[in-house]
Parts: structure tokens; C-alpha cells; sequence
């Protein structure tokens, strides 16, 4: 706990908020089957683990974006709305059937939540993922027990790098965010952060699209989610 109390500059850490995808639970094995199943279905080539895995961080709505413009070979910005609509009612069809197949809890999750529940530091999950998927997933891996509240990509209309959502948390948690840490993986979790007022470590091991993560300046870097715990 000090490496991240020691962000806060002499005030209490009462809660933590953490971001899903690519920071708690690699969940690209199964973001990419029902991808590759969706572009199948409507007769696109496949796009691979490597290829989704740095799609993802956006909210699902630009990972289907991202993935018309690479097979359409067009701009992001040249995929029509409409045929994005048409990918993503798929895609949410097959994920929503396999959300946790494939997908895994990073090592040193669990111990180090386990860990801050037990000093009694609160703990949220704010991701762009939308809610109906990150709520099971959560429930799956056991990860709700210590993290009761959950704001999802589709819980406010704005998502990270918007800080509102990260400020729901914090309502929903009884705390001020001054007394707060967000923990992510991407360049949206250290602008929504910078945002809200609180300082952010980030995970080196995730999926930031574009850039390594060490590039948006995070208060704290590390490669293992244990290493947020040590001294
Ligand atoms: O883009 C997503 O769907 C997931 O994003 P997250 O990294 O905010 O959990
Ligand atoms: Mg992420």
C-alpha cells in the first residue's frame, strides 16, 4: 500500500479505482475470437489477438471502428456509422455469450485486492467496457466482493478520458477524490485521472493504443500488479 499512498502527498488513501481491460483481466483471447466470429459472419477477414489487443481500451464502439477500418483498409474516420452499428449488435451477440473463455486475472490481482480490502481501503471499477459485459465479468472472477461499484463505458454518456466517471465512483463510495488513486493501463485512464484531480499508476503489461503507456507520464509505472503493494 505505501508505493501508492505515497502518490497522495501526506493525505490518506481511502479508495482506489481501477480500470478492467488490460489492467485486472487480460480479456483480449476472447475481445478477439468474437471479433474475428463477427467480421466471419459478415464475410471480412479475421483480425487477429495482436491486432485487437491494441484496438482495445476505447470502449467497444471504437474496437469495432478500429477493426472496419483495418479490414475495409479505409481512415477510421471513413467507417460509416451504420456499418459500425451493424458489427457491434454481432459482436456484443457472441461476447456477451463468452466473456471469460479465454479470459484471464493478471497475476497478482487477486492478493494484492484481497490485500487492500483487508486494510479496509474501497475499491471501484471504472472501464469504458460496457456494464452488462464488465458486471459478470467481475462476478466471475470473484472480483465484486471487494469492489462493490462499478461504473461501465455506457453507465454516463461521456467514458474515460472524460473524468466523470471516475467521479461517479467516488460518490458511489462515499470518498473525495483527493484521497483517491486510479489505476490503469492507457493514456485514457492518465488524462481522466489528471482530470478528476487525482494522481494515476499505471501497469506496464496492458493495452495503451498507439504508444507504450510510459509516453503519457504516469505518477507511477510498474510491471507487476504486486509492485503497486510493495514498500
Ligand atoms: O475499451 C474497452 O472496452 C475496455 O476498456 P478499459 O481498459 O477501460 O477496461
Ligand atoms: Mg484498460
Amino acid at each position: 500500500m505505501k508505493k501508492l499512498e505515497g502518490l497522495l502527498q501526506g493525505r490518506q488513501l481511502k479508495a482506489i479505482l481501477f480500470d478492467l481491460d488490460g489492467t485486472l483481466i487480460d480479456s483480449v483471447p476472447d475481445l478477439a475470437a468474437a471479433l474475428d466470429t463477427s467480421l466471419a459472419q459478415l464475410n471480412y477477414p479475421s483480425a487477429g489477438l495482436e491486432r485487437t489487443r491494441s484496438w482495445v481500451g476505447n470502449g467497444a464502439r471504437k474496437l469495432i471502428q478500429r477493426a472496419l477500418s483495418f479490414v475495409l483498409e479505409v481512415p477510421e474516420s471513413a467507417v460509416s456509422n451504420e456499418l459500425i452499428d451493424q458489427l457491434q449488435s454481432v459482436f456484443f451477440d457472441h461476447y456477451g455469450q463468452k466473456t471469460c473463455d479465454h479470459t484471464v486475472v493478471y497475476p497478482g490481482v487477486m492478493a494484492a485486492l484481497s490485500a487492500w480490502h483487508k486494510q479496509g481501503v474501497k475499491m471501484a471499477c471504472v472501464t469504458n467496457k460496457p456494464a452488462r459485459f464488465s458486471r459478470p465479468i467481475l462476478t466471475h472472477f470473484a472480483m465484486d466482493e471487494f469492489m462493490p461499484v462499478l461504473v461501465g463505458g455506457d453507465t454516463l454518456a461521456v467514458r474515460k478520458p472524460d473524468p466523470a466517471p471516475l467521479l461517479l465512483a467516488c460518490e458511489q463510495l462515499g470518498v473525495s477524490a483527493e484521497n483517491v488513486v486510479m489505476v490503469g493501463d492507457s493514456v485514457n485512464d492518465v488524462q481522466a485521472a489528471r482530470a478528476a484531480g487525482m494522481p494515476v499508476a499505471c501497469v506496464s503489461y496492458g493495452y495503451n493504443h498507439g504508444a507504450p503507456i510510459a509516453s503519457a507520464s504516469p505518477d507511477l509505472l510498474v510491471d507487476c500488479f504486486s509492485m503497486l503493494l510493495a514498500n
